[in-house]
């Protein structure tokens, strides 16, 4: 846990993120997170602030669900931080082992994400955690997986959410949460 308030955490984490228009396609504006990465106390300021949320709003969380790749990066501490463990949602392809698929549609393209079908187990209560929402079909995609597997999806969690784009509609009926919203 670092100091200051979570407004100060919150301004730390926001100067770290840049934007690069129309990357990776004329029209998309990329809000990249990698000196937010480089900064570690700005690094720290985003758990802390997604696990205080998260300790405040649930009296129990057993796993924290990630997706493919930058989800990655926020999970695993943040499942440290509460002392519980992080499941993996992949694209296809890459997990061994009977798994479960949905394909879904991207801000630029499609794809295919995957869970291993003893990744968690009926009745659990799951947090999924993105970096970003942006049409929210990654995240509808990881919803639709976990139901497959019975779980209970407490909420989707993300660092950014791209509000013009109404991913927080794709993944109803399920809670998002974001600690940075950009128009
Ligand atoms: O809300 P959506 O429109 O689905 O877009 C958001 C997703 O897109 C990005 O991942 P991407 O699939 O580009 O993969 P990456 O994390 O491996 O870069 C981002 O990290 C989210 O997972
Ligand atoms: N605008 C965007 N910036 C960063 N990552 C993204 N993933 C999908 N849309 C994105």
């Amino acid at each position: 846990m670092s100091a200051g308030t979570s407004e100060q955490k919150l301004q730390l984490v926001r100067g770290r993120i840049r934007a690069f228009p129309d990357f990776p396609s004329p029209g998309v504006c990329f809000r990249d997170i990698t000196p937010l990465l480089k900064d570690p106390a700005a690094f720290c300021a985003a758990i802390d602030l997604m696990e205080d949320h998260l300790r405040k709003t649930y009296s129990q969380i057993d796993v924290i669900a990630g997706l493919d790749s930058r989800g990655f990066l926020f999970g695993p501490t943040l499942a440290q931080r509460l002392g519980i463990g992080f499941v993996l949602i992949r694209k296809k392809g890459k997990l061994p082992g009977a798994t479960e698929s949905v394909s879904y549609s991207l801000e630029y393209g499609k794809a295919e994400l995957e869970i291993q079908a003893d990744a968690v187990d009926p009745k659990q209560k799951v947090v999924i955690i993105d970096d970003l929402i942006a049409t929210g079909g990654s995240l509808w995609a990881a919803c639709t997986l976990l139901k497959k597997l019975n779980a209970e999806i407490l909420e989707c969690l993300v660092l950014i959410e791209l509000k013009t784009l109404e991913g927080a509609k794709k993944v109803t009926p399920f809670k998002l949460c974001s600690l940075l919203q950009y128009d």
